[in-house]
């Protein structure tokens, strides 16, 4: 398969695209079946989905919150995700599909019951999004299942990507994958930061760094690519002006075409034997405008940007209580689940500093653990 050729470095000239449908098929599986085929059409090697099983990846508070946007598919957070997500049974009817047409088929696993779930799928690698870069519980399920994984990096700062690659090193997982990513719907330009891409590489030489996208337009895209990106995911959709938060975003299928054709020129001429050109090479070969100065500007560290913070607020992880907790009690790793809360607690990073602390009063199950409740 070609992306454990490139995990493997086997092959360097090549470059593993995903056409990421997400929730751009607004609920409906003949939509869904549809975008895979014109991915197909436009020379994508996967498409890939997002699975959650609800009450795991959101506490209840979340659930029930209020959803007040142009793109809100219902009343409450909780209905609108409902109204987005596939059931087992579909995604087996898309899988299905995907095979016939000879297109690779997988999803994020956006908790512990849908790894389980693509896992018994047999998907050719799984995706872990940036809202769990930082899930680390889920990350050491992941990598012990020995299954490829490709882990996006938004919203995240080095020392979680450290962190990561730790739990895939300690597991002897190799197969594995990290993709720059900016958890900005879109990403500004100058935000893109994609000089991340070669930092990363020169950080873990050995592991394929890849770029998840969320600007506008095709031609950043391409220049990660140049800057040493190996995997390339983009939103795709039928049609950018739909209803729904990722299609401003995405990528349409003639431009998803232009791009994979941008890529494959590459390819034929044997641009990518060298494995990331300077900021000035890629603007020279780009011909670039502003927009690609802007994404190439030298960076020295990697933060939560300003950007991300809206998305983080909306979909980061917390640290959540897994039953009732009495006052006094002390924590251990049974009591505590990782979800999307809201309001939101300790963040999903600091799950291992919260083993082992005192709760200063009772907590009810699904609800955050917070500074607040713990004896300092
Ligand atoms: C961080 C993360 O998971 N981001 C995903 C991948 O990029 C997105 O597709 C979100 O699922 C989407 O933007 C959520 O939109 P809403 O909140 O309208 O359902
Ligand atoms: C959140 C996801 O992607 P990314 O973090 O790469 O945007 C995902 O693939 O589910």
């Amino acid at each position: 398969m070609l992306l454990l050729d490139i995990m493997s470095k086997n092959v360097t000239n090549e470059v593993y695209i995903i056409a990421e449908i997400g929730q751009n098929h607004q609920g409906s599986v003949d939509t869904a079946k549809l975008m895979i085929l014109e991915a197909k059409k436009a020379g994508c090697h996967c498409v890939k989905f997002q699975k959650s099983d609800l009450k795991a990846k959101f506490a209840r508070s979340a659930l029930e919150r209020n959803y007040i946007s142009d793109h809100a598919w219902a009343k409450t957070y909780g209905e609108h995700k409902e109204y987005l997500e596939f059931s087992k049974d579909q995604y087996r009817q898309l899988q299905a599909y995907s095979k016939a047409i000879e297109i690779d088929f997988t999803a994020s696993a956006m908790d512990e019951q849908s790894l389980d779930f693509l896992v018994e799928l047999k998907v050719p690698f799984i995706k872990i999004g940036s809202g769990d870069a930082n899930n680390f519980p889920l990350l050491i399920k992941a990598a012990a299942m020995m299954i490829p994984l490709v882990i996006s990096t938004g919203m995240q700062t080095m020392q979680t990507v450290d962190k990561i690659v730790e739990i895939m090193n300690q597991a002897g997982n190799n197969n594995f994958a990290l993709m720059h990513c900016v958890s900005s719907y879109p990403t500004a330009y100058g935000d893109c930061n994609l000089r991340m891409i070669p930092a990363l590489m020169t950080r873990f030489p050995n592991v394929t760094i890849g770029y998840s996208g969320h600007e506008l337009g095709q031609s950043i895209t391409k220049a990660a690519v140049l800057a040493g990106a190996r995997i390339v995911e983009r939103h795709f959709t039928l049609d950018k002006t739909q209803k729904g938060s990722d299609h401003r975003c995405s990528l349409e299928p003639r431009e998803l075409l232009c791009l994979i054709e941008g890529i494959n020129q590459f390819k034929v001429n044997q641009t990518l034997c060298n494995p990331s050109y300077s900021s000035n090479e890629i603007i020279q070969m780009l011909d670039g405008d502003d927009d690609l100065k802007a994404s190439l500007i030298e960076i020295t560290q990697k933060e939560i940007l300003q950007c991300e913070l809206a998305c983080r607020c909306k979909l980061g992880k917390s640290v959540v209580a897994a039953r009732q907790l009495e006052k006094g009690h002390i924590l251990q790793s049974v009591d505590l689940c990782i979800k999307v809360s809201e309001p939101s607690g300790i963040t999903a990073e600091k799950y291992f500093d919260v083993i082992g602390m005192q709760l200063i009063c009772g907590v009810d199950e699904d609800e955050a653990i917070t500074e607040n409740v713990l004896m300092t």
